[in-house]
């Protein structure tokens, strides 16, 4: 892989192009996402740390991480009430890292941009998960919506407010692009390359896809991070993602 791919032609993920892809490190400690890291190599420059290694020694291995020179995407999906939402972004905000999610309800979104403010974190705001459909939506409690509008409504919501990059399904990416205009992010999960299980994805589409819809960033964890080779796995997608 050469560290001199790049991308123009992107305002906002202009340089590396391997910046482009997140490599969602869902494994359950830091050693193993220290292996993995390494047998990943220069192939991953962009790491996202969740749950499962969040709650796991995750915040002080993306301290590695960072030291490191790689960009880390902290997926915590904060919702609380505003105070609580503003202090703990504050405390993010010291860290290091280059995204944070929050869900995409006002309040929160507005406590976590307040809570920013004057670092470089950038606060994304989770839309409709991928792995709803508009079936699941009515199951938890929302009146018949399809989630391509629920997530129009929510990325214009987050436009008003200010926020820096929307999370959502790159089946909504062209949708969103023309809410939020061309200088906000718009990451999306929810990508699987030609052939790979969807497991629990329920709104998914291949890397070149995601790419021609708009998407700035995806997010790949298990069709790389359970692939017999990640590098290859990764390295496979990044080659998409320049193709497309
Ligand atoms: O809507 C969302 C928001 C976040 N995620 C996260 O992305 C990765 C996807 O992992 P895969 O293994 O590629 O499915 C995972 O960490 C989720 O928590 C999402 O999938 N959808």
């Amino acid at each position: 892989m050469s560290a001199a791919m790049s991308l123009p032609t992107n305002p906002i993920s202009a340089g590396d192009i391997r910046d482009r892809l997140i490599i969602g490190l869902d494994v359950p400690s830091v050693e193993e996402a220290r292996a993995l890291v390494t047998r990943i190599g220069d192939a991953g420059t962009f790491y996202k740390i969740g749950y499962q290694l969040g709650y796991a020694g995750g915040l002080e291995f993306a301290r590695e991480l960072i030291g490191q020179g790689k960009k880390v995407f902290l997926d915590l999906k904060l919702h609380d009430i505003g105070n609580t939402v503003e202090e703990g972004v504050r405390s993010i905000a010291r860290m290091g890292m280059t995204f944070l999610t929050v869900h995409a309800y006002p309040q929160t979104m507005r406590a976590a941009m307040a809570g920013k403010a004057g670092s470089d974190l950038k606060i994304l705001a989770v839309t409709v998960l991928t792995s709803y459909d508009d079936s699941d939506l009515v199951e938890a409690g929302y009146a018949p919506v399809p989630a391509a509008e629920l997530v129009a409504r929510r990325a214009e919501q987050a436009r008003d407010i200010g926020i820096d990059g929307i999370v959502c399904a790159a089946t909504e990416a062209q949708r969103v692009r023309s809410i939020v205009g061309r200088n906000r992010l718009i990451v999306t999960p929810g990508i699987r390359p030609a052939g790979a299980e969807a497991g629990d994805q329920k709104r998914v589409v291949t890397p070149a896809e995601g790419i021609r819809l708009g998407a700035n960033h995806l997010v790949v964890g298990r069709p790389i991070v359970k692939a017999a080779d990640p590098r290859s796995a990764a390295e496979a997608i990044v080659r998409e993602i320049a193709d497309a």
